[in-house]
């Protein structure tokens, strides 16, 4: 990028979905150390990042609509034209930016980008868009296009092909803001101060923010913490945990540690990242509750003594988050499941040697995949006999039936509480120590 070139949001945008697509850069991480964003106010940062969040989370369905538009594909040395075509088809299909402006802010981007010999293919093609846009949309399946192809394979064979597209439809909406309270008994008070809606499952969800979370009431009292409502659900399924030594082995930014201590047990927060294990003793510091830090590797953790309950939050590929990471389901591959399973394994084993017996271990993960979720438990409990299944009720989740498998585990969908803005993929099992 040219020096002062940083001070056009769509030249941002289009860096950064390079770096999200072609450098495989999480966009999470690619934003925060992003120099060109630090000279930008609060509102143009929040402008590139709604412009990157509109291509990303459409991208299969940008593309799909390129696709139909070229003769051939654009060629890899085009890179940079091909992102700023997908930024002007946002601003049409997804953003309602007026039609002449998107096409002339976005031709100019191909001469500040060096990519001067494209300006004619991208008017041309963002122009023909604007003219045969109805036809050409009617010939894209929409829901197929938002999900890569060996995604869509494995959630049809897993869930089917109505939920699969549930879940895709799910996948396109911005998630609301999810709170988790500290003191569950005070939801309707903040329920009425934030203008909220308490959820089956008693987190409470603001549909409009109106700016920044930490300006919202009661973060600088520290009454709630953000968490999805799928996330604050795993936690949950330790039930009565008040004066328990509970060990949270993947521990950070500290969701669901807060969860815990806030529920009175004694709390060993882990996590391999001493940077990360930060923000879980900030995080604790703000909401006023207290939890043990440790900066460890939970593979190879030795605790001093057995604890009477674990919550394993294994790393996963994270495909149940989509909403809120629009670049993850882009950034998987196929591969990624295959490696992750070998240390989910290793994380289950390690927690086992944890726990006392009677104690109680969740294993959860944010993916949708069957390989990360029950397929990991099922061996696990061939292959570790001290262990049993204890089924998740239906009571415990806030009365969402849905949300239980037949095994009787905890499996939330993208797709689930449609109507109220849906909820993150969460998978979590509920195992005992009875030997
Ligand atoms: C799934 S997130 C955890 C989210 C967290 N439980 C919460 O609710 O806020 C992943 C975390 O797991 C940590 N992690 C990954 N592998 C680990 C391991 N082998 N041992 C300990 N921590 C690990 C990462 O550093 C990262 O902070």
């Amino acid at each position: 990028m040219k020096p002062g070139a940083a001070a056009n949001p769509r030249v941002l945008a289009v860096d950064l979905i390079g770096q999200v697509l072609r450098g495989r850069r999480p966009l999470d991480d690619a934003f925060a150390g992003h120099p060109g964003l630090k000279p930008l106010d609060l509102r143009d940062r929040a402008f590139v990042r709604a412009l990157t969040a509109a291509v990303l989370r459409h991208l299969g369905l940008i593309d799909a609509v390129i696709a139909k538009l070229v003769r051939e594909p654009i060629k890899p040395r085009d890179a940079v034209a091909e992102d700023i075509l997908r930024l002007g088809l946002a601003q049409l299909l997804i953003l309602e930016t007026p039609p002449h402006a998107a096409v002339s802010a976005t031709v100019a981007l191909t001469v500040e980008l060096n990519m001067a010999h494209m300006t004619g293919f991208v008017n041309a093609l963002l122009r023909r868009f604007i003219d045969e846009h109805e036809t050409l949309l009617a010939s894209i399946d929409r829901a197929r296009a938002a999900v890569p192809a060996w995604l869509w394979k494995s959630w049809e064979a897993t869930y089917g092909l109505e939920t699969t597209q549930a879940i895709a439809a799910g996948l396109s909406g911005e998630a609301p803001l999810d709170l988790t309270l500290k003191d569950p008994a005070t939801a309707a008070e903040w329920a009425e101060k934030l203008g909220a809606e308490i959820l089956p499952t008693g987190s409470l969800r603001v549909q409009e923010t109106h700016g920044r979370v930490d300006a919202l009431l009661g973060f600088s009292q520290g009454v709630w913490w953000v968490q999805d409502a799928g996330a604050a659900l795993p936690a949950k399924l330790l039930g009565n945990i008040a004066g328990q030594r509970v060990v949270d082995l993947c521990a950070a930014p500290g969701g669901k540690t807060m969860q815990l201590a806030a529920a009175g047990a004694k709390v060993t927060a882990l996590d391999r990242s001493a940077q990360r294990l930060r923000r879980v003793t900030e995080n604790l510091a703000r909401v006023g509750l207290t939890a043990e830090t440790v900066a460890d590797d939970a593979a190879f953790y030795r605790a001093p003594r057995p604890f009477d309950a674990v919550l394993l939050d294994a790393p996963c590929s994270a495909t149940g988050t989509a909403r809120r990471h629009p670049d993850v389901l882009w950034l998987k591959q196929p591969g990624d499941i295959d490696t992750l399973i070998i240390a989910q394994d290793r994380l289950l084993d390690a927690a086992a040697k944890m726990i006392s017996t009677g104690g109680t271990l969740v294993y959860c993960v944010c993916s949708l995949e069957p390989e990360e979720g029950p397929e990991r438990i099922a061996r696990f409990l061939a292959r570790d006999r001290r262990f049993i299944r204890v089924p998740v009720r239906a009571a415990e989740v806030g009365g969402m039936a849905e949300f239980i498998t037949p095994q009787g585990d905890l499996r939330t969908l993208p797709s689930h509480l449609a109507d109220k803005g849906g909820i993150d993929g969460f998978y979590a099992a509920r195992l005992r120590r009875v030997s």
